[in-house]
């Protein structure tokens, strides 16, 4: 069952690299919640901020268990619509594809060229086939009010970019990054896909403020990547994607009005209601609820 959203807002917000210790939330609770779709990357804690509800979970997991390949994206996504979550935040450390970009900006990202395979991504399958428009992948309201309290906070911010999402877990060749740079990315990282079609596909708005840590391997001056650093820049920002947060709760708009994102299934469903597999309609209770509900 999931019902249709109210005036309330409730920020889902998914932590990166750096930030698998959590946001501090007002009245914090860790709440239980499973899902069809498996485990999610770890707890899940719900709380306050400014009298915003917010939920949060880490990405890797606590202590950064997971690597971007064994991810759980799906039931991420599904536990967070479970909690009745409005709207997800994604926080993830990136690298730079631009000498604009520089280490400790953040990006407002608004495209997605989808490079990782062989993850699950999409809810739907055989028995309940559905077709969701990903043109516009992020959500322009979510991104801009994240984006405006970035800067709020003192960030250099970038009001869009291109995220590659590569499979990893090594980073690229040099030949790679500079093949990137020439598809029109801006920035890289492995986990913003297939987060964010998962998201529209469980009628989502999402939005990703990327934290660049480093310029990947395109520079020829430049060393390569090296992990350590690119967590020694994160940690360096967590006080300003802390305070990113607490000002997005405080600028939020009083009620939250419909998005078009809240309705992304409304014409995607295309399997017979006698082809349909009970099992998988079952599983998508809370992803497409809504729409399944409706007979
Ligand atoms: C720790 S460096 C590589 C790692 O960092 C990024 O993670 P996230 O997007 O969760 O912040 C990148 O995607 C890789 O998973
Ligand atoms: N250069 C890079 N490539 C992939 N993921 C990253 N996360 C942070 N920096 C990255």
């Amino acid at each position: 069952m999931r019902a249709e959203k109210g005036s309330f807002w409730h920020i889902g917000v998914i932590g990166g690299s750096g930030l698998t210790a959590g946001i501090e939330l007002e009245e914090a609770q860790e709440i239980a919640v499973s899902s069809p779709f498996g485990e999610p990357s770890g707890p899940v804690v719900t709380g306050r901020l400014e009298g915003i509800r917010f939920t949060f979970i880490a990405r890797h997991g606590a202590g950064h268990r997971i690597p971007p390949s064994a991810v759980n994206y799906r039931a991420n996504i599904d536990v967070l619509a479970r909690c009745g979550v409005t709207d997800v935040l994604a926080l993830s450390a990136i690298g730079s594809l631009r000498e604009e970009m520089a280490p400790g900006h953040m990006v407002m990202v608004d495209q997605f060229i989808d490079r990782t395979h062989g993850r699950n991504g999409s809810f739907f399958g055989t028995g309940m086939v559905a077709h969701v428009s990903l043109a516009d992948p992020v959500c322009p309201r979510l991104s801009r009010l994240a984006g405006e309290a970035a800067r709020l906070a003192g960030a250099a911010v970038h009001p869009a970019g291109c995220y590659l999402a590569m499979e990893g877990p090594q980073f690229s060749t040099r030949a790679e990054s500079r093949m990137y740079r020439a598809w029109g990315a801006d920035v890289i990282g492995m986990t913003g896909m297939p987060e964010a079609r998962l998201a529209r596909e469980a009628e989502l708005p999402y939005a990703m403020l990327g934290m660049v840590t480093d310029y990947d391997a395109w520079r020829e001056d430049e060393a390569g990547v090296e992990v350590s650093h690119v967590l020694e820049v994160m940690h360096a920002n967590a006080r300003i994607a802390r305070q990113t947060l607490r000002l997005l709760a405080a600028t939020l708009p009083a009620e939250r009005t419909h998005s078009p994102i809240d309705h992304a299934l409304d014409h995607a469903l295309i399997t017979a209601a006698d082809a349909r597999d009970g099992g998988l309609v079952a599983r998508l209770d809370a992803v497409a609820g809504r729409v399944l509900d409706r007979g």
